[in-house]
């Protein structure tokens, strides 16, 4: 690792570092429990963080695909996330599957409220779900358009290949050059962190590339995070979970580059581990507890 690559530990927005941080993940539902605000909470807790949720869309899904979803009204989803903020101090935000325009306009309205502008507020990451494993639309096509708009508020997204692939306007990247290439083009225009998770490329290792916006011209040199490709089918959740992850170790002070190294080693872990779990048929989900369930 050359100086330039050495991680930094840097403080979190919130200023001083909660013994037991607050994470709050605003996402959908899974009731087999692989994705979501499920995964989010085991993730949260895998990471030693106190997990809390919002729920934005209820899921009716399983390993196999998605077979309905219902969108409570906006009034209650803003109900649920003042209920978290009026009483817990947040330490971290994950934001997941947004669905509608009016939930991400909610959202935004809340977040907006709360914390634009001003310096000390929890770190945001956002995964900007659009498409589930299966194949299943979690992202109305009407409203991507409302979630370019919101990237600009979180820190860090972390989009896969064919996500980014549509932040851009471009054809999905079949490698990691094209990959970096657009992560720029995006970090660029909403000045946010990308992490372009690699898992769609072709077979050999898998690498996340952690790429910074330019200011003033200048871009920090990206960051990789690579390791080798479990050969599963138990894929569900993997994003979930890296964001949410993700989320968890800035709010214990880590800098983005120690934790996307530190999530990129426990997702490896998680996904070998995942052949213990006897969960569903189709696409199975991760082992969050890998390392702690030996
Ligand atoms: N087969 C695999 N082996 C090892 N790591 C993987 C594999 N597939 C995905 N990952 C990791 O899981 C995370 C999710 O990656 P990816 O599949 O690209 O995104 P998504 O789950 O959002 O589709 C990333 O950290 C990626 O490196
Ligand atoms: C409620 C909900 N949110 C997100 C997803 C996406 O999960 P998955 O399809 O497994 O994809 P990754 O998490 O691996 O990107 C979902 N299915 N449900």
């Amino acid at each position: 690792m050359t100086p330039a690559d050495a991680p930094t530990r840097t403080a979190p927005h919130t200023g001083s570092v909660r013994e037991i941080p607050n994470l709050l993940s605003v996402a959908g539902t899974d009731p087999t429990g692989g994705a979501g605000i499920h995964a989010d909470l085991k993730s949260f807790a895998a990471h030693r963080t106190y997990g809390m949720a919002a729920v934005t869309a209820l899921v009716a899904q399983n390993t196999g695909g998605v077979r309905a979803i219902h969108v409570p009204e906006a009034e209650f989803l803003a109900a649920q996330l003042a209920s978290v903020t009026d009483d817990v101090a947040v330490d971290g935000v994950k934001i997941g599957m947004l669905g509608t325009v009016e939930v991400i306009e909610t959202v935004a309205a809340w977040w907006d409220g709360l914390w634009t502008g001003r310096a000390e507020r929890p770190a945001l990451v956002l995964d900007p779900v659009m498409v589930a494993t299966s194949g299943d639309r979690l992202l109305d096509a009407e409203a991507e358009s409302a979630l370019l708009a919101f990237l600009s508020r979180a820190d860090l997204i972390t989009p896969n290949v064919p996500e980014l692939a549509l932040l851009a306007g471009r054809e999905p990247a079949g490698d990691a050059e094209t990959l970096i290439a657009q992560a720029r083009v995006v970090a660029d225009a909403h000045s946010v962190l990308v992490l372009a998770k690699g898992g769609h490329l072709a077979a050999g290792d898998v690498v996340d590339i952690l790429v910074h916006p330019a200011v003033d011209g200048v871009r920090p040199p990206e960051h990789r995070a690579a390791g080798p490709r479990v050969e599963t089918t138990s894929t569900h959740g993997t994003g979930c979970s890296v964001s949410a992850a993700l989320a968890a170790l800035r709010a214990r002070g880590l800098s983005w580059e120690e934790a996307v190294d530190e999530v990129k080693v426990w997702m490896t872990e998680a996904l070998r581990d995942a052949e213990r779990l006897d969960v569903g048929v189709g696409h199975g989900p991760i082992q969050h507890f890998a390392q702690l369930w030996r």
